[in-house]
């Protein structure tokens, strides 16, 4: 019989104790309750510190450390480990021999917030120190956030670019960097740049917040990269995720002594105000037109793949449908594209068209439907100026964030259970990320879409989604029509019951 306790992503942190409450393992230990994960700590030394000054620190043993290493992994292994200050070279080479032996084995993220100073200038670094970070705990970290200062020194290059210094970092063997722009002399904005040797950088952009009380920032957001990642966010969702929590954190944070004040931990982010602007290093941060709106709600969105099947439905007078065209040459496509229009006015039916935005301008669609893929081969202005609705796929906050930014008029959330319609790049995003997905749409309609028939709906409604998209629930059923029905009818008395 399954354990029917519920149960929640471990992550620990390797850091030390700031006496003042704002930092360190204190803040590591509240970013991972508020993220909804069991946080454990090991503790690498004690630090007398109020919110103006570090007075001094003693370390823990080497004995003391590998004891809380080697008891929690024994009983509690973590999904994602979290590594703040460790202030003696000692602990570092035994942190790093410890990591080499187990990663593998058990598969932890390992994110790493190189804490070299205190922000009130307290040192923790020594040369040996700076040595082992680049030699032994690089290869061992899936990133490491330094600010600009320590981003120079443990490239070993300050008069370098941040590229190039964070590529040093990665040539060393960090699987991706964050290079956290805090301390750049930007002042409207913070911008922080995801640099991996895999892909472009991803430039997260945020409005600096005009306040003094940001003790603990660098621990709190390296904690929240770990929290999420644990949760299975990849790694750019969870730059975004704690990016998020971060703001959030920062807008509420408040004054505690004479110095620099702490952040509030709340919970997990909802509010897109939050929630960074995504961009390509140097694109301008402009704002989009936004597409014309859905007038009433999506409901019941079937997909289908032929006018065949649209011709078929037509008798359950359904409002919303797609026409998914995936076959047929170019000649037929028209064809169809044309003829599914012209029905869609006789029968007054919102058609959205598939992929094939030329045709859908052309024939006057009602909307336009397109992947991420698609959105940079589409003429996004010319979809705009003539008036069609646009709807966009996403699979991911990173997809919801680009697509968000893009102002369309529905934005569909996928996959939300396994489908045997598509073979999809990503897993199934399941009921938990759907709503924490959803919830951050409450400004634009959205529709779930993937594995959903007539048992599903209850759950999916409950996520607080403005429609669900169906394919095989309606067209490889016996009686389409009674399922298309029997689909309409749950919906609405979930969707009414959730509203
Ligand atoms: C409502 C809805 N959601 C997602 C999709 C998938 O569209 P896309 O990413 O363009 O992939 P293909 O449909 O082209 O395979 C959709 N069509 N409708
Ligand atoms: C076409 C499509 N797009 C998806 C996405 O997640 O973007 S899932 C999907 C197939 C949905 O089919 P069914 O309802 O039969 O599972």
């Amino acid at each position: 019989m399954p354990d029917p306790s519920p149960t929640k992503p471990i992550v620990w942190t390797i850091a030390s104790s700031d006496s003042g409450g704002g930092a360190g393992i204190q803040a590591d230990l509240h970013t991972f309750s508020a993220l909804e994960c069991h946080g454990c700590s090991v503790i690498t030394a004690v630090t007398a510190q109020n919110s103006c000054q570090v007075i001094g620190y003693e370390a823990v043993s080497p004995a003391l450390l590998c004891a809380q290493l080697n008891c929690l992994l024994e009983d509690m292994p973590p999904q994602a480990i979290k590594i703040g200050l460790i202030p003696e070279p000692e602990l570092l080479q035994l942190l790093a021999d410890w990591l080499r032996q187990h990663k593998a084995a058990y598969q932890f993220t390992v994110i790493a917030d190189p804490v070299l100073s205190s922000s009130s200038g307290y040192d923790f670094i020594s040369q040996s120190s700076l040595s082992i970070w680049r030699r032994q705990l690089m290869p061992l970290l899936d990133l490491i956030t330094p600010n600009l200062p320590e981003l120079a020194l443990l490239s070993g290059l300050p008069q370098a670019s941040e590229q190039q210094q964070a590529d040093q970092l990665l040539a060393a063997g960090a699987k991706s960097v964050l290079i956290k722009g805090g301390h750049s002399d930007i002042r409207q904005f913070v911008c922080d740049t995801l640099r991996t040797a895999a892909r472009p950088d991803i430039i997260l952009s945020h409005n600096r917040l005009p306040t003094q009380n940001n003790h603990g920032t660098g621990c709190v957001l390296s904690s929240a990269i770990a929290a999420s990642a644990a949760h299975n966010y990849t790694l750019i969702d969870s730059v975004i995720i704690a990016r998020a929590y971060l703001q959030q954190a920062l807008s509420l944070s408040y004054t505690t002594g004479k110095g620099a004040g702490c952040l509030q931990h709340n919970s997990w982010p909802e509010n897109p105000l939050y929630f960074p602007h995504l961009s390509e290093p140097l694109q301008a941060r402009q704002e989009a037109q936004a597409f014309a709106a859905m007038v009433s709600p999506i409901g019941l969105y079937p997909v289908v793949d032929s006018v065949q099947w649209l011709l078929s439905l037509l008798p359950c007078q359904p409002d919303v449908i797609q026409l998914r065209l995936k076959q047929g040459d170019a000649k037929d496509i028209e064809q169809q594209i044309k003829q599914a229009i012209n029905l869609s006015r006789d029968y007054g039916l919102r058609l959205f068209i598939n992929d094939h935005w030329e045709l859908a301008i052309k024939h006057g669609a009602y909307g336009v439907h397109l992947g991420q893929e698609d959105l940079l081969q589409a003429d996004l202005a010319a979809i705009a100026s003539a008036g069609l609705r646009l709807g966009i796929s996403t699979h991911s906050y990173t997809e919801l964030l680009i697509a968000r930014q893009l102002k369309p008029s529905y934005i569909a959330l996928g996959h939300v259970f396994a489908t045997q319609t598509k073979q999809m790049p990503s897993k199934p995003q399941g009921l938990t990320k759907l709503k924490r997905y959803a919830a951050l749409c409450r400004d634009i309609p959205t529709v779930a879409i993937g594995g959903i028939g007539l048992q599903q709906i209850k759950d999916v409604a409950a996520c607080g989604v403005d429609g669900i998209a169906v394919v095989s629930a309606i067209t490889a059923q016996h009686k389409p029509q009674q399922a298309y029905n029997d689909l309409l009818q749950q919906w609405s008395s979930y969707h009414a019951y959730n509203s």
